[in-house]
Parts: C-alpha cells; sequence; structure tokens
C-alpha cells in the first residue's frame, strides 16, 4: 500500500513568478457569483492583478456566461434561493465546457440553508475550495457528517487558526478532489498530498471585508488553463498575501489599506519576485 505524502513546504518565489507571468499573458475572464458585499472589492482586485472580472448574476444569463468565461468564483456569503439556483446553473454550465470553478464556503459552519448548498455544490466538484480555519474545518466535518464539529466561525469570521484546520483542508481535497486553501496567518494549500505554505501577510487584512473573497476570486483567475492547479492557488495566495504586507507599510489603518493593497497588485511584477529567491 502507497503512503500518503504529507510534505509541507514553503512556496518558493519563481514558482509564484511564473504563475503570475502566465495570469498576466492571458488576462483570464473569471465569472464572479459572489456576495452583495464585496462585488466592487473583488472587481477591483482582479482588475490590479491584470484579469478581467464580470459579475453576470441572472439566472437567465449565467449558463452562457459560464461557457465563455475562463473560470467562475461561487461565494455563498450571501446566498438566498434565485441566486443559489443561478449559481448551480452557472457550475452545470462551467463543468459542461470543462472550466475550472472555486468554492468559498462563507460562514459554512454557521447557518444549515448554506451547509446543505454548499455540500450539493461540493458534488459538482469544484478545482479549489478558499476558505478560512473555520469554513475549511466546517465544511469538512459536514461532508463527514460529524455533526459535532460542524458548528463554527463567528460569521464570515473565523474563530479558529488556519495551521488547526490543515489536517482537515488535506482530508477535504482527498474526498472532493479540489484543491483546498486554507487561510489565515499562514495559508496553506493542498491537493491532499503535497502542501505548500504561504507565510505572508499581515493582519490588517483582516481589518477590512472581503480580502478572502476577493482571494477566492483571484484563486480563479490562477486556474484558468492552469497546467497545475495547485502551484496556481498557491500563487493566488502568495501574490494577495504579499500585497498585503506590502500595503501596510503605506496605510495608517483599515481606512488607507485598500487603495495601496490594489496598488501593490498592480505593481508586483515577476521579475522582482524572482530576484527574492536569488
Ligand atoms: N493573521 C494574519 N496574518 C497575516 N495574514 C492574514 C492573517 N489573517 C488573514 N490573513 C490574510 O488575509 C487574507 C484573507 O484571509 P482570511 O482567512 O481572513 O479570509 P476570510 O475570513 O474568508 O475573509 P473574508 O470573508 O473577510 O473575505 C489572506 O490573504 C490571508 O493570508
Ligand atoms: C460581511 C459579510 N457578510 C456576508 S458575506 C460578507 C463578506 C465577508 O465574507
Ligand atoms: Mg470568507
Amino acid at each position: 500500500m502507497s503512503q500518503v505524502d504529507l510534505t509541507i513546504a514553503e512556496l518558493p518565489f519563481h514558482l509564484v513568478a511564473d504563475e503570475l507571468e502566465r495570469l498576466r499573458a492571458n488576462t483570464p475572464l473569471v465569472h464572479v457569483l459572489t456576495n452583495e458585499v464585496v462585488q466592487c472589492f473583488t472587481a477591483n482586485t482582479l482588475l490590479a492583478i491584470g484579469a478581467s472580472p464580470a459579475m453576470i448574476v441572472a439566472e437567465a444569463e449565467v449558463a452562457d456566461f459560464a461557457a465563455i468565461a475562463d473560470a467562475l468564483l461561487i461565494n455563498i456569503g450571501t446566498v438566498y434561493p434565485v441566486r443559489l439556483q443561478a449559481m448551480n446553473l452557472a457550475i452545470d454550465a462551467a463543468n459542461a465546457a470543462a472550466t475550472p470553478w472555486v468554492l468559498d464556503p462563507v460562514a459554512v459552519g454557521v447557518l444549515q440553508y448554506r451547509r446543505d448548498a454548499a455540500l450539493a455544490m461540493l458534488a459538482k466538484k469544484p478545482a479549489a475550495i478558499r476558505g478560512n480555519g473555520s469554513e475549511i474545518l466546517a465544511l469538512a466535518a459536514a461532508l463527514a457528517l460529524n455533526a459535532e464539529a460542524i458548528a463554527g466561525g463567528k460569521g464570515v469570521d473565523s474563530t479558529m487558526s488556519s495551521m488547526s484546520a490543515l489536517s482537515a483542508a488535506q482530508q477535504l481535497a482527498r474526498a472532493t478532489g479540489a484543491i483546498v486553501a486554507v487561510t489565515g496567518a499562514t495559508d496553506y494549500i493542498t491537493d491532499g498530498e503535497q502542501t505548500w505554505a504561504v507565510p505572508w501577510g499581515h493582519p490588517m487584512m483582516t481589518r477590512v471585508v472581503g480580502t478572502g473573497c476577493a482571494l477566492s476570486a483571484v484563486v480563479a483567475a490562477f486556474l484558468a488553463d492552469a497546467p497545475n492547479r495547485l502551484n496556481a492557488v498557491a500563487a493566488a495566495c502568495a501574490v494577495m498575501a504579499i500585497a498585503g504586507e506590502r500595503a501596510v507599510e503605506c496605510s495608517d489603518g483599515p481606512g488607507t489599506f485598500v487603495a495601496p493593497f490594489l496598488d501593490a497588485l498592480h505593481v508586483i511584477h515577476p521579475v522582482q519576485l524572482r530576484s527574492y529567491s536569488e
């Protein structure tokens, strides 16, 4: 019987550089079905990094658009019945076109309606799942029908570290076939066997709304036509975390963080990333 290789290694900068170069060359069209809080920030984040966002949400349009987009994000942060219906139509069309889609299971440990919705989506095989510690623990527990372990999270915020959810992330990846990214002080990105650690970022990123939601959209962008999905998801996490660190240097707090964060995403360059490896 073959042993599962649970190696964890820090993501090297040259891989981030390669993935960023690929993304900028492709300028992927990202179909975004996200929550109502973070729409504009998510679109600006995608534009700053070099992707094209489109928030197409009508039931009558989502299938047609998912079929022509390069990647799809499904974020259940403010899900309600009509939106859920549209999300499932978009997922089915993306799957029919072999287009990668990402699930952001916002607050999945807090409410049964979205938990049921997320579990049904898992059966449709997301290419990646990106959540905070509480969300990944809750989703893994829900999938295993481990009822006591499901509850978790303070609304949309995590009460658990990413490290405490690492094993759940690996199990979730193995059970679903998705790349799982669990974010926090260190982000862990896993296919269930190999795991990249992304240790950058800053706590200020949790003091403005939507950095995680926007990261999930960036994960979708990096997954478009990705030859290596694990590296693509990890690079998305790295670029956001590095930009977050840089933005803090030019900000006084949450109110002045967002503008330098978008600027940092815009200027981050593969050549500069490669120089960190030397
Ligand atoms: N303590 C921390 N130190 C450094 N970076 C952090 C920390 N906590 C979160 N981050 C970074 O913030 C970003 C968002 O991750 P987080 O886990 O907060 O997502 P989230 O809870 O889903 O966010 P939201 O739902 O508000 O969009 C990631 O890039 C992550 O690396
Ligand atoms: C604050 C908030 N409420 C529902 S979704 C969302 C965005 C952060 O996940
Ligand atoms: Mg979130």
